[in-house]
This record gives C-alpha cells, structure tokens and sequence, in this order.
C-alpha cells in the first residue's frame, strides 16, 4: 500500500512545492550568485504579506490540519504541504515495515555534501512513527536512539525504512535505518508510548 499523502489534490500542496524549490535554489544561489537578493526579499516579503493578510484564526487552521481520524498532511518530514519537508513518501510493505525513498540538497546539509544528523533524527523519528501508525498501534516518543555508521550523502537516493518490533503494554519499540546505494548510514531505535493527544476540534 502506497500512502496517499502526495495524491491528494490540495491547492496549498503546489504553493508548498514552490516554496521549497525557492528554499533550494535560495541556498543553492547565495550571495556569489549575482542575484538581486534584496529584490528577492522584496517579494518574498509580498508573497508572506498576501498570505498572512488572508490566513484563518490560528485555531481554525489547526482544526483544519487535524480534520478526520487519519494522516495529517502538515508535518515537517513527510507532510506535502509543509514546504520545510522534503516531503518523504511511504510505501508500506505486507511484513509490516514502511519504506520511503528521498534525495535530500542543500537546505538539509551538516558536513560538507552530507545530511544534517538532526535532519535525519527527524526523518527517522517521523518514519518510526508511521512505521506504529502502519502497524496499528502508535504512541508518543518517549526514547530515540541514533547511530551514524557513515556519512548520509545529500543529492544521491536515500532509503528510509522502519519497522515496529514489539509492543508490550503501552510500550512500542520501533526501528529503522536510512541507507545510501545499500550501506546503512543511521539506524534508529525508539521506545514510543501509547499516549493518545486529543485532535483540536
Ligand atoms: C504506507 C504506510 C501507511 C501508514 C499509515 C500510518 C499513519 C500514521 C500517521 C501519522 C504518523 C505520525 C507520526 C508522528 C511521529 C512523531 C512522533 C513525535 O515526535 S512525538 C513528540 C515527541 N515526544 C514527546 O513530546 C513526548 C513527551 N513525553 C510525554 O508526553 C510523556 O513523558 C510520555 C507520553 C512519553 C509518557 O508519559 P505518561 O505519563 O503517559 O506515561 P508514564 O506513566 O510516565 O510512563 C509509562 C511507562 O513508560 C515508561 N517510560 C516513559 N517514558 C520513558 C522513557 N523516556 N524511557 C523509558 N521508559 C519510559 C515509564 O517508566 C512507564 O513504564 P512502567 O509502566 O512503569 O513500566
């Protein structure tokens, strides 16, 4: 089963995506670009000024976000609408384990042509989290324990996989692992805890 996340037609998915090129390509331009950066500015800032004239009461909007009992569309690894996610895509496989494949860029770097390690905390956090939505019992992290074995190379495919291993009363213990071209570069462990938080209504 695929996740269909990306295959919802939201008219803000397509202004996210945009956003995010604009993140790319303001990183990727900086100031030996030549660009006229404080024009830029100017209309970005037009861009921010038309949506937070015409944005709902902030309580709307997170009712909004939490409508129905399933996916959320806004968060900051997998949800399309949030530009600041690259976004990841799942696809869950009949042994119970999720897998998505991303390539990061620039604004996701930490050493030099490699991902941030907490961007990859994030990543994972979020993916053992779906990973118990997939499995059907999810919780609260409680515990995230990382190893970074290699450098994550950023513009090369990454895997993102995880699996719920075991659940013992409120206690969920989940892992996975980003890997590049086959070699793991970060594997996960967490200790989630069945804590479900009211949805705003
Ligand atoms: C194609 C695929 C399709 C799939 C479809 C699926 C859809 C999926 C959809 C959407 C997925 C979304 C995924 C999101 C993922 C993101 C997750 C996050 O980032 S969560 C935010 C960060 N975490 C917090 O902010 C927690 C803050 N902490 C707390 O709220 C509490 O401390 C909490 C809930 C963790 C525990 O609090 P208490 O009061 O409920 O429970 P107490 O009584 O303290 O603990 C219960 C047991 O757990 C142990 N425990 C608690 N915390 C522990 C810890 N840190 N380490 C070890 N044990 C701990 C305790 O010792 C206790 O054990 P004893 O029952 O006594 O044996």
């Amino acid at each position: 089963m695929t996740m269909d996340l990306q295959t919802e037609r939201c008219g803000v998915d397509g202004a996210a995506a945009a956003a995010r090129r604009v993140i790319d390509a303001l990183v990727r331009a900086g100031d030996i670009s030549g660009a006229d950066m404080a024009g830029i500015a100017d209309r970005l800032n037009a861009v921010a000024d038309d949506l937070e004239a015409q944005a709902p009461p902030l309580r709307d909007r997170l009712v909004n976000m939490w409508r129905g009992d399933g996916n959320t569309r806004h968060d900051p690894a997998a949800g399309p609408e949030n530009p600041i996610a690259p976004p990841l895509a799942y696809t869950g496989r009949p042994d119970g384990s999720i897998e998505s494949d991303v390539t990061l860029g620039l604004p996701y770097q930490g050493p030099p042509s490699s991902v941030h390690g907490g961007v990859s905390a994030l990543l994972l956090d979020h993916t053992l989290g779906v990973a118990n939505g997939w499995a059907g019992t999810s919780g609260m992290t409680a515990e995230l324990t990382l190893r970074y074995h290699h450098p994550t190379p950023l513009f090369e495919p990454l895997t993102v996989t995880a699996r719920q291993v075991s659940v013992d009363g409120r206690k969920i213990r989940t892992t996975g692992a980003i890997a590049a071209a086959g070699r793991t570069c970060v594997t996960a462990e967490g200790l989630f805890i069945a804590k479900p938080l009211p949805r705003p209504r």
